[in-house]
């Protein structure tokens, strides 16, 4: 490995190993459980497409479908706000979907709900899309009081985090750690 991969590394471990868990792997997995009975309850008879809010949505996505035991459709999109950054900026479409959202039953799954600009984008356009009905579920659910829209929530939540920086789980630092099975947050952030 070249020097300078190499001292990224050994900067990510430090970061990790100086890092908070907040949430252990057992409660993660808790919370999927539950949010996979709460959409199969919704869900189970409406033949939806579940669209995987990539890069961060790909974690809760594959452990959400492996708790849905019904007939469903999945695909992805990519609209980005952070691009390795630890706030928020414009929000970039990167990859549209490919199955029609038109006359469906649409459920997006992503991995955190922050200000929710994110989100909200994304419900209006799979809106203008045509979907006859749009939801959302997000394994957390940051709690401040900055949320893009004033009481935005997503249809399912799988877990309240406290206000700060968040990893693991499909969610980065800089970048790296999305892999974790826990939640994490670095000193001071
Ligand atoms: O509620 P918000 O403040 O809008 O933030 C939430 C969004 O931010 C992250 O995506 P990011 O833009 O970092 O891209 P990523 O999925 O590739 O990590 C996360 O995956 C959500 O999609
Ligand atoms: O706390 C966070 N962590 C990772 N990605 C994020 N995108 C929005 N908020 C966060």
């Amino acid at each position: 490995m070249n020097e300078q991969l190499d001292a990224e590394r050994q900067r990510i471990c430090q970061v990790l190993a100086d890092s908070d868990c907040l949430v252990n792997e057992a409660a993660v997995n808790q919370a999927f459980d539950q949010l996979a009975q709460a959409i199969t309850n919704d869900l189970a008879s409406a033949m939806p497409v579940v669209y995987c809010v990539m890069n961060g949505g790909l974690f809760a996505t594959a452990e959400l479908l492996k708790r849905l035991s019904f007939p469903l459709e999945v695909d992805y999109m990519q609209a980005s706000r952070y691009r390795r950054q630890t706030t928020g900026g414009e929000l970039n479409w990167r990859v549209s979907p490919e199955i029609s959202m038109q006359g469906r039953h649409v459920l997006i799954v992503d991995d955190i709900l922050d200000e929710g600009a994110t989100l909200a984008a994304i419900l209006d356009h799979c809106r203008a899309q045509g979907a006859i009905d749009v939801r959302c579920a997000v394994l957390v659910d940051k709690v401040h009081d900055r949320k893009a829209m004033p009481g935005f929530k997503a249809n399912y939540t799988g877990l309240e985090v406290e206000d700060r920086y968040l990893f693991g789980c499909g969610m980065d630092y800089q970048g790296y750690l999305r892999n974790l099975p826990a939640i994490y947050a670095p000193k001071g952030l």
